[in-house]
């Protein structure tokens, strides 16, 4: 058999991209649509604040009225009321004058800043002003937040913490979102078994059922552990048309290299209406990876190595299934949280295609060290025990000792 025709890890991303995907729409409370990605623009239908507030508890007052004032020259406004925090003030403050005020209150016409208590004394109906304000102190203005008609939010961002609040904010409860997607994990291995079995030797315990559910879970996605199968062509075809009819995504792992015993691509070859898209990555570790299209179903075979399984997921397979949710930029943003750290010694890396070595992070004076946790992609530790990945760009043959280097934080 032929080996992979390998596909560097930018054109399966622009791939990815240009995906046609069907995606299915619904309407989720506000409270439960975080994680979630917004399936249409949202638009503020008025200026936020609705009404010039103040930010400090005080005294509205004209700034002029204060200019050049200051604890030892104090200016002196006439206190001709007080607004209260759910009051529209109905009056419009004249020179000279301030007004009692709260913080969130409304500021009445007229005024352009607030006077902190701390600022001030009183002294009979007049108010000791001791410190001199520019206009707009201490206020919000109409329309500060949002303007009315303004895009706060774009369909196809995800939905965190700070988007809530400005869903809040605009007032909706209802949110549309796109639908998550299912997710089904198959193993595959005449060496497979259960995790509470002693193996024996040339039995390993299913450990990539776990990993790639673990991630999946980190993400929020709904997912179905199937029972792993032995490496027989008709026991793995009927384990994946079972997952694919109540799935949208199905994760096999095992089997996906050129070995005797690799069937993954034969037979996803053999499932109807299936076009394999890509069967080989220019990626260390990950490149017996593979991906078909079945109707608008998915199927990626991933090295069945534990190290090269998780690391697939994290730089291919989270990817692509944030793009089948709808999301966009995801390309831009591959990895949240980096960190510059400088290498404690060299790497070298192979040409042509890319790296993701891991890294142990530690503090050296006042720099942040990466050290090279070197080891196969069967072993487990060399994921288990590093802070981050380093990512070796396929142009490159390597990274020298001392060199400042971006690291993909894990935790
Ligand atoms: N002639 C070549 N052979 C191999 C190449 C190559 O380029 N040419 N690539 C190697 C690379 S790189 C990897 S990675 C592996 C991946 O192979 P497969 O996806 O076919 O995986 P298996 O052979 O089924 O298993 C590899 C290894 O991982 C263990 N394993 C499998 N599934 C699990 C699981 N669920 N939990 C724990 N461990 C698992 C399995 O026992 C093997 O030890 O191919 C190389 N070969
Ligand atoms: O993909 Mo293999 O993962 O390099 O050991």
């Amino acid at each position: 058999m032929e080996f992979f025709k390998v596909l560097s890890l930018s054109d399966v991303y622009h791939l990815f991209s240009i995906l046609q995907i069907k995606r299915k729409i619904e309407k989720v409370p506000l409270e439960q649509a975080v994680g979630r990605v917004l399936a249409s623009n949202v638009q503020a239908k008025e200026d936020w604040p609705l009404w010039p507030r103040a930010t400090m508890d005080g005294y509205a007052v004209q700034a002029k009225d204060t200019f050049g004032a200051s604890e030892t020259n104090p200016a002196y406004l006439t206190l001709s009321g007080e607004i209260k925090i759910d009051e529209i003030p109905d009056f419009e403050l004249q020179s000279g004058e301030c007004v009692a005020i709260v913080t969130g209150a409304l500021l009445p016409k007229g005024a352009d800043s607030v006077l902190m208590v701390e600022y001030s004394e009183q002294v009979g109906n007049l108010i000791e002003v001791k410190k001199s304000l520019f206009p707009q102190e201490n206020i919000v203005l109409q329309g500060e937040d949002f303007k009315k008609g303004e895009r706060v939010l774009e369909s196809g961002q995800r939905i965190g913490f700070r988007e809530i609040g400005a869903l809040a904010t605009l007032g909706c409860s209802e949110i549309e979102v796109f639908k998550r997607i299912k997710v089904g994990i198959i193993s595959t291995g005449d060496e497979l078994v259960k995790v509470d079995t002693v193996p024996q030797p040339g039995q390993v315990r299913d450990v990539n059922s776990f990993t790639l559910n673990a991630l999946l879970l980190t993400q929020q996605i709904q997912t179905t552990i199937y029972e792993f199968v032995p490496d027989r062509k008709e026991a793995l075809k009927n384990q994946i048309l079972t997952a694919l009819h109540k799935e949208d995504v199905v994760l096999l792992s095992g089997g996906s290299s050129v070995g005797t015993r690799d069937l993954t691509l034969n037979v996803l070859q053999e499932i109807p209406d299936s076009k394999v898209l890509f069967h080989g990555l220019a990626l260390s570790p990950g490149k017996p990876t593979m991906l078909a299209k079945v109707g608008e179903k998915f199927i990626f075979g991933l090295p069945g190595q534990v190290t090269s399984a998780q690391i697939v997921f994290l730089v291919v397979v989270n990817p692509f299934l944030r793009v089948l949710e709808g999301e966009k930029n995801v390309f831009t943003n591959i990895w949240p949280c980096k960190i510059k750290a400088v290498l404690d010694r060299n790497i070298s890396s192979k040409q042509g295609r890319y790296d993701f070595v891991r890294v142990r992070l530690s503090q050296r004076e006042q720099r942040v060290v990466a050290t090279p946790i070197l080891g196969k992609s069967g072993l487990i530790k060399t994921l288990f025990l590093a802070d981050g990945l380093l990512p070796i760009a396929d142009n490159c043959e390597g990274i020298v000792a001392g060199r400042e280097v971006e690291v993909w934080l894990l935790h």
